[in-house]
């Protein structure tokens, strides 16, 4: 076994998803363990992989052991494992708040860890993750893991201090992203246009949109100002979204989901 999953849950499931397509680690050489029978069985199904009840066995048979529980199952399922975790072995956690300090208080010993914060987008390759390696990871453990990440998505080395921004920009975005796609879809059934079709055309928009963001490099204000023409149709919309306090809410809603981080 290469890489294990203790709770199998939405985020396990994305990642687990794009790796095994990606070819990245076999199915038979990842394990995970979750509490809740149903949710072993779905993975187990969906992409054939080990599971079990047994956190310890998850330790015992992976070389890197990633947390995928809630931050407020942290503490408990760390002290039932903590005295299992060899020294060579790698921890990846991703729940946010939980600092490489208070992990390494948790774990009371000298423990490689890598503080994550992905996203659901891994499940298709379109994941962002940020990552964050403590004092025990040499320079080639590091490269091997933004490997592994690397085959879900985008992955960046960040500092600590802005792990929970991080949350907020990309771990919790493509909620919001979700509602926006959702809201222009309504609107366009509205308008009359059948719900599957204006699903395809919203998530369309966003994903193009998003890849002149990447790939021109431009500032996102050129690229909005390339769609409005003069007189034309997109000012009036823009209009409304500025009376709305579009960019406002938005802001107001990634520093609140930022704060939360924080605090947990
Ligand atoms: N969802 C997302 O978009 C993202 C999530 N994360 C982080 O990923 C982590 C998991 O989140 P998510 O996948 O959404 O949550 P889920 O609730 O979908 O998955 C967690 C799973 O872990 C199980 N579980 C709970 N306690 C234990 C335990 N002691 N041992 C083994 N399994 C256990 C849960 O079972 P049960 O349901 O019975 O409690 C559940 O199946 C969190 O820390 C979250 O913050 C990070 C980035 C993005
Ligand atoms: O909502 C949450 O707490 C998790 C963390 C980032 C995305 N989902």
């Amino acid at each position: 076994m290469k890489l294990g999953f203790i709770g199998t849950g939405n985020m396990a499931s994305a990642i687990m998803g794009g790796i095994i397509s990606k070819g990245v680690i076999p199915a038979d050489e990842i394990i995970g363990a979750d509490l809740f029978a149903p949710g072993r069985e779905r993975v187990k199904e969906k992409f054939g992989i080990h599971v079990t009840a047994d956190n310890n066995e998850v330790v015992e048979k992976a070389d890197v052991v990633l947390l995928s529980v809630k931050p407020q199952f942290y503490a408990d399922v760390i002290s039932g494992i903590k005295d299992k975790i060899r020294p060579d072995q790698i921890v990846i956690t991703i729940a946010p708040g939980k600092t490489l300090s208070w992990l390494a208080e948790q774990f009371g010993k000298d423990v490689k860890i890598v503080r994550c914060m992905p996203n659901t987008p891994a499940m298709v390759g379109e994941g962002m993750t940020a990552a964050c390696p403590n004092e025990h990871m040499t320079e080639e453990e590091i490269e091997y893991v933004k490997t592994l990440l690397s085959s879900f998505g985008l992955v960046e080395i960040v500092p600590e201090k802005l792990m929970d921004t991080v949350t907020a920009v990309s771990g919790s975005s493509p909620a919001y992203v979700f509602m926006f796609i959702e809201a222009m879809a309504d609107a366009a059934v509205l308008d009359g246009m059948p719900r599957a079709q204006a699903y395809k055309f919203a998530a369309q928009a966003v994903l193009g949109s998003a890849k002149m963001v990447l790939d021109t490099g431009k500032h996102p204000g050129e690229l909005k100002d390339m769609v409005c023409s003069p007189a034309g149709t997109t000012i009036d919309a823009v209009r409304v979204l500025e009376e709305c306090g579009f960019r406002g809410t938005i802001i107001d809603a990634v520093q609140t989901c930022a704060e939360k981080s924080r605090s947990l």
